[in-house]
């Protein structure tokens, strides 16, 4: 199975998952990016029956929209049952950085909603430490250089992401030469830097399951 191939499997694991679990009034919420696109695909080709969708990205809602899925802002939502979304790193622990699409901060904001977060991956993003793929931390404009300068001093390189606007009408700096050893703990130092959003690291808030493609099929790590 070459990458797409997994990262299919792992998706149309997610739908196996959450298939018999599904009631009428089920709210689902969508992630961003290529893996998270297989998953929307799959429930649409299996025409699968929910309530509503709730969107992690103005990409993804407009892809359900396109789909002829209902899409609820999360304002309206009275809660999330699933939320269902891919990754650039995972680890065994299920921790996470996201936010390669510049998504991180609503999907962030989904995942905390949600009752049961599904992460689908496929086995390139699995690692033994976080942090090979630069961090993305989502900053507010005008502390663009005052941010960068702090995370020089935690010892990360930040490269500004030329070009890019994030749906909240912010930057993103890619932290590079991280090596996470407490993710925990980098996640919430990073959150105390005046002007920072968020950031792509998922560890205080895991994923509940891990959806994991491989050669071999998918594994389930919970
Ligand atoms: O902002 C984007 C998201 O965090 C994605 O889930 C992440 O970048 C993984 O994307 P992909 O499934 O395309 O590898």
């Amino acid at each position: 199975m070459d990458q797409n191939q997994q990262k299919k499997a792992a998706a149309e694991a997610a739908v196996e998952r959450i298939l018999p679990l599904l009631k009428s009034d089920t709210i689902i919420g969508f992630g961003t990016g290529s893996t998270a696109n297989f998953f929307i695909d799959a429930m649409a080709r299996h025409k699968i029956d929910f309530d509503a969708a709730v969107a992690s990205s103005a990409a993804t809602a407009e892809r359900l929209r396109s789909l002829h899925v209902p899409v609820l802002e999360l304002t309206s939502a009275s809660r999330v049952d699933f939320y269902v979304d891919g990754a650039d790193e995972c680890n065994e622990h299920r921790q996470l950085v996201k936010g390669g699409g510049g998504a991180l901060t609503r999907e962030k904001i989904v995942a905390a909603a949600a009752s049961e977060f599904i992460c689908i991956a496929d086995e390139s993003k699995f690692v033994d430490v976080l942090g090979n793929f630069p961090l993305p931390i989502e900053v507010i404009p005008m502390a663009r250089s005052l941010v960068a300068r702090k995370i020089v001093a935690l010892g990360g390189d930040p490269v500004y992401r030329e070009g890019f606007t994030t749906d909240n009408g912010n930057i993103i700096l890619d932290v590079h030469n991280l090596r996470i050893t407490d993710p925990t703990a980098l996640e919430s130092d990073l959150n105390q830097i005046t002007g920072v959003v968020c950031n792509g690291l998922f560890a205080r808030r895991p994923a509940d399951v891990l959806l994991l493609a491989g050669a071999g099929g998918v594994r389930t790590i919970s």
